[in-house]
C-alpha cells in the first residue's frame, strides 16, 4: 500500500523497514548476496551478521596491571624470580612472604595477594623487598573482568569499528560474518543538465554525479554506476527497468511537469510505489518504490531538496538493507526563532553555536550553500519554534 505524504519521521521508519524487508527476502539472497565471511581487518566499517560471541576471555589470565613485583602476605618479602609477560602461568604457588618480580600484562602465580608497583618499594641491602610507600590497590586484572568466555561481544547489525574489531581480536577472533554492502545505482535526470565547465544560460552545471556515490558509500552501499538519463519517458523507463542492483537513486523528474517522467516510468516497470511524497520543505516530492530485489529512491532534482532527501530516507534505507538500526535523532535547542507558517516539517541546516542551532543562511530547496557549512540538519514542525525549544537534529553523514 502507498503511503501519501507521510511525516518525516515515519517516512525515515518506512524506508528502514523497507530496507529490511529487501534484505530479508529469499529472492535476494537467491541472487548471492547473503552474508560474507572476511577478516578483522577487511571487516571494519561492515555490519555484523548474528551476534559474534567471544571465543576467549579477557583477559585470558590473572595477570600484572602494573609492572613490580607479586607479593603474598606481608612484607618485608624473599625474592623469587622474574615472571614477564608471555610466559605460561604455572601452578607454582606463592606463599606469604614471599614475592616475584613481575612486567605489566604477565600472568600473576597463584597465592598472590597484590601487585606492588615498581615504584612503591625497594628491594633493601639484606636482598629483602620492602615497601615504601602504602597502597590498598591489588594492580591485578582478573581473567574475565573485561569478557567472559561465550559472551555476546556484539550483537547482529553492530558495525565493526575499529576498537570494536580490537575487542574481538583480544577476545581471539580471526574472522566475522558480514552483511553483503548493497549494490546502488544512480541516475541523474535532466536534460539540462551539463557534467563538466561552467554551464552556458539555460544550462545547469550537475551536482550529484560526483556526489551522490560517496554519500551512499559512507551509508555502507557500494555504488556500482552513476549513469545520465535524459528528459524522456522512454528513457527513464528503460534505466529504471534495467537496474539489477538491490539500490537505485534518480534525482530529478519528480515533480508533475511535462519533462518529469520518474512517476510514469515507476508505473510502466510495474514498480509498487511504497512512499508518495513526504511531508517535509525542501524533499517533499521524493518517493520510494519497489520492484522485485530493487528499491526505487525518487529524489526531486533541486539540490539541497535532494540532498535532504538522500539524508533523511537513504542513510535509514541502507541501514536497513544492512541489517543495522535505525539511527535516533535525539534533540538540539534553537538559539533564535524559527518560524514554518506552512504545513508539514521545515528541514533546516544549521550551525551549533555555543547558545544554540542557528539556521544557516542560503538554504533554499534550490541552494547548496547553507548545506555545505552545516553541522546538521534539523526539523522544525508547522507553527514554528522558538529559542530554547528542542528540536529534533539528523546527522549529516559528511560531518
Ligand atoms: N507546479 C509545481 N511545481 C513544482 C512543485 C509542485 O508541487 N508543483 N514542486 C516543486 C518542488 S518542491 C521541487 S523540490 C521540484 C522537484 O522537481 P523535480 O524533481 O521534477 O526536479 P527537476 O524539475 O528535474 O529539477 C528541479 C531543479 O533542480 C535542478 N537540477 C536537476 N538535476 C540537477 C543536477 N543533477 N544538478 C544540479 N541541478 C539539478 C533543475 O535544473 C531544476 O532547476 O519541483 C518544484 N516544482
Ligand atoms: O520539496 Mo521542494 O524541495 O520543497 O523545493
Amino acid at each position: 500500500m502507498t503511503a501519501v505524504l507521510l511525516p518525516w519521521g515515519d517516512a525515515r521508519a518506512e524506508a528502514h523497514r523497507q530496507g529490511g524487508r529487501l534484505a530479508a527476502d529469499t529472492a535476494v539472497r537467491d541472487l548471492g548476496a547473503g552474508p560474507v565471511r572476511l577478516d578483522l581487518a577487511g571487516a571494519l566499517g561492515r555490519t555484523l551478521v548474528g551476534d559474534l560471541l567471544a571465543p576467549g576471555a579477557v583477559p585470558g589470565h590473572d595477570g600484572a596491571a602494573m609492572d613490580g613485583w607479586a607479593v603474598a602476605g606481608e612484607g618485608p618479602w624473599v625474592l623469587g624470580a622474574a615472571i614477564v609477560a608471555g610466559a605460561v602461568p604455572s601452578d607454582e604457588r606463592l606463599t606469604p612472604g614471599h614475592a616475584r618480580p613481575i612486567t605489566t600484562g604477565a600472568p600473576v602465580p597463584p597465592g598472590t595477594d597484590a601487585v606492588v608497583r615498581s615504584e612503591d618499594a625497594a628491594v633493601d641491602h639484606a636482598g629483602f623487598l620492602v615497601r615504601h610507600t602504602p597502597s590498598t590497590r591489588r594492580h591485578v586484572r582478573p581473567a574475565g573482568e573485561e569478557v567472559a568466555l561465550g559472551q555476546v561481544l556484539f550483537a547482529g547489525g553492530t558495525v565493526l569499528t575499529p576498537p570494536r574489531a580490537a575487542l574481538a581480536a583480544a577476545s581471539g577472533v580471526d574472522d566475522v560474518l558480514v552483511a553483503p554492502a548493497p549494490t546502488a545505482r544512480v541516475a541523474v535526470l535532466g536534460d539540462e543538465i551539463v557534467g563538466s565547465g561552467v554551464p552556458r544560460p539555460g544550462q545547469v552545471r550537475d551536482v550529484f554525479t560526483h556526489t551522490l556515490p560517496a554519500v551512499l558509500r559512507s551509508f555502507g552501499a557500494e555504488p556500482v554506476a552513476t549513469e545520465r538519463v535524459s528528459d524522456d519517458a522512454d528513457h527513464t523507463a528503460r534505466v529504471l527497468d534495467a537496474a539489477r542492483e538491490r539500490l537505485v537513486v534518480t534525482t530529478g523528474g519528480t515533480a508533475g511537469s511535462s519533462t518529469d517522467h520518474v512517476r510514469g516510468a515507476l508505473d510502466r516497470i510495474g514498480a509498487e510505489l511504497l512512499v508518495d511524497r513526504v511531508d517535509v520543505r525542501p524533499g517533499r516530492p521524493m518517493l520510494l518504490a519497489r520492484r522485485g530485489a530493487t528499491l526505487y529512491l525518487c529524489l526531486p532534482g533541486n539540490p539541497m531538496a535532494a540532498m535532504v532527501g538522500l539524508v533523511l530516507l537513504g542513510g535509514p534505507l541502507v541501514a536497513g538493507l544492512l541489517g543495522r538500526p535505525l539511527e535516533p535523532t535525539g534533540s538540539v535547542r534553537l538559539a533564535v526563532d524559527v518560524p514554518n507558517d506552512r504545513p508539514g516539517g521545515l528541514v533546516l541546516a544549521y550551525r551549533a553555536t555555543p547558545d544554540g542551532a542557528v539556521p544557516a543562511s542560503h538554504q533554499t530547496s534550490a541552494m547548496l550553500r547553507g548545506l555545505a557549512d552545516a553541522d546538521g540538519l534539523l526539523v522544525v514542525g508547522s507553527g514554528g519554534r522558538v529559542a530554547g525549544d528542542a528540536v529534533p537534529p539528523v546527522r549529516l553523514p559528511w560531518t
